[in-house]
């Protein structure tokens, strides 16, 4: 048997233990003298009488452990043209200092404060700084728009706001002040302050209720760490759902520093000094575990990048940051190498970099396609590492875990499930299907450390969302099989969820931004598969009777309104207006079906099916083999 079978039998059978070895990588207040609560099944909570402080895991400890000179945080930004390194102790005091700001303005111990912010080093400073005082951050991916932002506000209440004047999409620059001012003015709670980060490249204009982030934090002692429960919220990150109100899902502090710490050398092979890259963004799960968390709790080096995989200025940037900051471990999305590789096939742009100290490649977020696996592993010839899991499970479920022991790879395959995943596949009636057949994919419960305890203020949205399909199992939404060797395969999601160059967006939401337009009578969005972004929507509209519109003028106006009310990040850039929608008798439509044609597959007509003329109308619509528009 091998060490894999063995850490992952051990997790499973005598989880207690095994978490509370773990525990012992993070310093604690007081140490847990248990590992797993169940009594409020099937709420379960982790460390429930450990006390700790995760900004102090985080930063501090490392430099009370003489690591106060090794960077801790490595800015890179080909976009403005700038970068800087923060040590550990550099770390440590700017996170210090505007930790006593946001203390300075009443935030404390389980107070929210949202940050909207671009990739900046302020980011990841004021997301260690909510910790380090035991406020609650709550991160919104720059890409969204004022009124996801509201939606979001709203829900997590924040005391206060930290946001800067501007985010840099490639050349763009993008002022953030407005998105700011328009998502409070659409939100029913107000914050009491807003904290702004003024860049060089645009100067907001400031308010009576905005203070500027140079002067809040000249002006404030440094505050010390605060230690708080294990099971007390370290952050809220929204995910999309199928219905237009994102989830709040919520991590905890002493579950997400054991699972993270561990992870970092049992999946992605890096200890204290070492150097991982990920490119993705802070507003994302997986910026917010190996971006910010994940390596910082290690000891090791970040790198945060505010750029793109292509165009900022070329599709090298990739290996000049591996090259340039001795990258150990590079983490990103299959659309980010899908880019590169359309920019560069050959891969040409490596030869002008030394990528000697790169050993592993970890790719997730979206499925990654056998041909881009290929692609990456014969230019790099490093292991790529496929692995899969989710904002609610805030690390890998399923990995090659290269630092226990590598299994030999399956391409399609993410491998098998981590330890403390007791991952199934069930049939729809809770049966567990043979090898080889796709059913939906399911966790037995509990779930381990890290993974989402609940969904902020809504027990009962996580309990519908998650637990009530099968019972005693978390569902995930995937669906797939697991083959004879344990292996995973992840196919689909069994809901209108979609993912859009490695971001989740919910199909719902955008048809509810359609249905708001005053000429539209009925719409779907559907998600088809694209080349370059995995998959992209697209709309199909009936607008109402009489309306005289030109379609063409309606289709621009709606693909402008997804943007304006999600964001740019949706990358809806094609709605039709079509005559009719397919529907079943009963009025459903049937997204499935032309979700199936659109993506060229040979997809049965249900029998359920209203008019068959409509589905034959849509087809050379839907179906595009040149890909026109
Ligand atoms: C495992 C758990 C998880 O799945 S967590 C999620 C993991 N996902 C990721 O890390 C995301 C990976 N994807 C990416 O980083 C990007 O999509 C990459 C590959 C870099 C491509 O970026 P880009 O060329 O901008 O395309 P895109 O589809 O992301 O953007 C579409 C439009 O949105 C815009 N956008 C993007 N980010 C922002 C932002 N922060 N602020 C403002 N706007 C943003 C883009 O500029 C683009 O706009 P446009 O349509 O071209 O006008």
């Amino acid at each position: 048997m091998g060490m894999y079978d063995d850490v992952f039998r051990t997790s499973l059978e005598d989880p207690e233990s095994f978490w509370l070895r773990a525990a012992q990588g993070v310093d604690w207040e007081v140490a847990p003298s248990r590992a797993l609560d169940s009594s409020g099944a099937p709420f379960y909570r982790w460390f429930p009488d450990g006390r700790l402080n995760v900004c102090f895991n985080a930063v501090d400890r490392h430099v009370e452990a003489g690591r106060g000179e090794q960077p801790a945080l490595v800015y890179d930004s080909p976009v403005t043209g700038t970068g800087r390194t923060y040590t550990y102790a550099q770390l440590r005091d700017e996170v210090a200092a505007f930790a006593g700001a946001l203390a300075g303005l009443g935030v404390g111990h389980g107070d929210r404060v949202v940050i909207y912010m671009p990739m900046v080093p302020e980011a990841a400073i004021a997301m260690l700084a909510c910790a380090r005082i035991g406020a609650v951050h709550s991160v919104v991916f720059g890409g969204f728009a004022p009124p996801e932002l509201a939606v979001r506000i709203d829900d997590a209440t924040p005391k206060v706001i930290v946001s800067a004047s501007c985010g840099i999409e490639g050349k763009r620059v993008i002022p953030y002040k407005p998105l700011l001012d328009r998502a409070i003015e659409l939100a029913g709670h107000k914050p009491q302050k807003r904290i702004i980060l003024q860049r060089p490249q645009e100067q907001a204009a400031l308010g009576p209720d905005d203070l500027d982030w140079a002067g809040v934090v000249a002006d404030a002692p440094p505050a010390d760490c605060v230690p708080v429960a294990a099971t007390d919220p370290l952050y809220i990150l929204y995910t999309s759902g199928t219905t237009g109100k994102p989830k709040g899902v919520v991590r905890d502090c002493g579950g997400c520093a054991v699972a993270l710490h561990w992870s970092m050398g049992a999946v992605y092979d890096i200890g204290p000094g070492e150097t991982m890259f990920t490119g993705s963004d802070v507003g994302w799960v997986v910026g917010h575990s190996y971006i910010v968390y994940g390596p910082l709790l290690a000891g090791a080096t970040t790198v945060l990048y505010e750029g793109k995989p292509v165009g900022t200025p070329d599709a090298g940037q990739f290996w000049r940051v591996a090259a340039e900051h001795r990258v150990k471990t590079m983490f990103t999305a299959p659309t980010a190498f899908r880019a590169i590789r359309k920019e560069d096939p050959k891969g040409a742009l490596t030869a002008d970099y030394d990528l000697s100290r790169l050993r592993y490649l970890f790719l997730a977020g979206e499925r990654l396609d056998p041909e881009t696996y290929h692609w990456a592993s014969a230019l790099l010839d490093i292991p790529v590492i496929d692995h899969w899991w989710q904002t609610e499970t805030g690390w890998p479920i399923v990995a090659n875990p290269v630092g226990i022991e590598a299994a030999p790879v399956k391409p399609g395959s993410p491998t098998r499930p981590l330890p403390g995943w007791d991952v199934r596949v069930l049939d729809p009636s809770g049966q567990p299907v043979p090898a080889g057949v796709d059913g939906a994919i399911v966790v037995k419960l509990p779930l381990p450390p890290g993974s989402l305890p609940t969904l902020w203020n809504d027990d009962a949205r996580f309990v519908a969302s998650y637990l009530s399909a099968y019972d005693g199992y978390y569902l995930t939404g995937d669906s797939g099989h697991l083959d004879e060797d344990g292996y995973v395969y992840v196919m689909g999601r069994t809901d209108d969820v979609i993912n859009v160059a490695g971001h989740r967006l919910s199909t719902g939401s955008m048809e509810e931004a359609l249905a708001a337009h005053p000429d539209v009578a009925e719409c779907a969005v559907i998600g088809v598969a694209d080349t370059l972004k995995g998959q992209v929507p697209r709309g199909f509209v009936v607008l109402k009777a009489g309306t005289a519109r030109d379609p063409e003028e309606v289709e621009a106006e709606l693909v402008q309104l997804v943007r304006e009310r999600i964001g740019a990040v949706a990358s809806l850039k094609e709605v039709a207006v079509v005559a009719a929608l397919p529907k079943t008798r009963s009025g459903k439509i049937l997204r499935k079906t032309m979700r199936g044609i659109a993506d060229g597959l040979d997809e049965p007509i249900p029998s359920t099916v209203d008019d068959p003329s409509v589905i034959e109308t849509l087809r050379p619509l839907l179906h595009r083999p040149d890909g026109t528009v």
